[in-house]
């Protein structure tokens, strides 16, 4: 069976991607070949996806009929380009996307001269189909490359085109964002839990009041700052909360938070 897909890098993020695509059908586990260099990963991600598994990226790279996705962490990106340098042809070459953090199209451009390069940057919900992926294309790319990008991206939730100036911040907020949710939700969980709630009903409610929030404001498209008017009834409980919340510089905490991952996103490419 050819192979479709290369991943380069079947860690936290590359089988994110790996099992919805398999799961949505978007590839075959006999069109897929991962590489990856720890041998109980390998045998794990062989086992748990049928998928084909090997060490040398040079192989990965060259069997990969469509896509091969970089999924490794920006720091051994430099180690792999040099790598793949001497497999690279601009006969046939299947379509390069890195998801890596700061790596930028020009240095991606220069890694695989002349060839299609797009950067893209999913989050983790991509695991359950809610993700958001922004998509900036590299000049060698076509409409044929646009369409596939968005298909394997649109499979595991939202697709964004963005230009490439934007993507350090979209890092900072929809890429780490979920690191961000998860402290929050940990934190509410703890906060039940000191007023009083036991552990597995705290977390029952924190989880699904995040959920069930963010499926209101996106149903809805009602401004955030509506949203919190309409549960802050006068002199009631929530106002007492929110007041606490800036206080301790909640918002300014947040927006820090965002600009801090954006700006090691732009050192990350350096
Ligand atoms: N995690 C996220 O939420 C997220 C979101 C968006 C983008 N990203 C980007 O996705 C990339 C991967 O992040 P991650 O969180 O998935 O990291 P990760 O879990 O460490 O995955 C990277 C994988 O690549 C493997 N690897 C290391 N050297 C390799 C080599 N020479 N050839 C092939 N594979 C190699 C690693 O194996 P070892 O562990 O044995 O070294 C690991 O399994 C990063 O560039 C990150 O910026 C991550
Ligand atoms: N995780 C990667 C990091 O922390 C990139 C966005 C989310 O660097």
């Amino acid at each position: 069976m050819t192979i479709k897909l290369g991943l380069i890098g079947g860690g936290v993020m590359g089988e994110a991607l790996l099992s919805r695509l398999i799961d949505r059908g978007i590839y075959q586990p006999s069109e897929v070949m991962v590489s990856e260099p720890q041998p109980t990963r390998q045998n794990y991600l062989r086992q748990t996806y049928n998928v084909n598994v090997n060490t040398d990226n040079c192989v990965v790279f060259t069997e990969s009929r469509e896509v091969v996705l970089l999924a490794v962490k920006p720091q051994v990106f430099s180690a792999i380009a040099q790598e793949l340098a001497d497999v690279l042809t601009t006969k046939i070459s299947p379509l390069v996307i890195s998801i890596l953090a700061g790596v930028s199209l020009s240095q991606l451009e220069s890694a695989f001269p002349e060839l299609p390069v797009i950067r893209a940057m999913p989050n983790t919900p991509a695991t359950v189909g809610e993700g958001i992926t922004a998509l900036c294309l590299g000049a060698y790319t076509n409409g044929k490359h646009h369409k596939l990008a968005q298909q394997v991206f649109s499979a595991v939730g939202q697709v964004v085109d963005v230009s490439e100036m934007l993507m350090d911040a979209v890092t900072g907020l929809s890429g780490s964002g979920p690191a961000y949710v998860a402290l929050m939700v940990e934190s509410l969980a703890d906060g039940g839990v000191a007023a009083g709630l036991p552990r597995g009903l705290a977390n029952q409610l924190a989880v699904q009041t995040v959920l069930g929030t963010a499926k209101l404001l996106q149903e809805h498209k009602i401004h955030p700052g509506e949203l919190k008017d309409r549960v802050t009834s006068p002199g009631g409980t929530t106002i007492a909360g929110i007041a606490q919340l800036e206080r301790a510089g909640f918002r300014s905490a947040l927006i820090e938070a965002v600009k801090a991952s954006a700006l090691r996103s732009q050192e990350l490419g350096q």
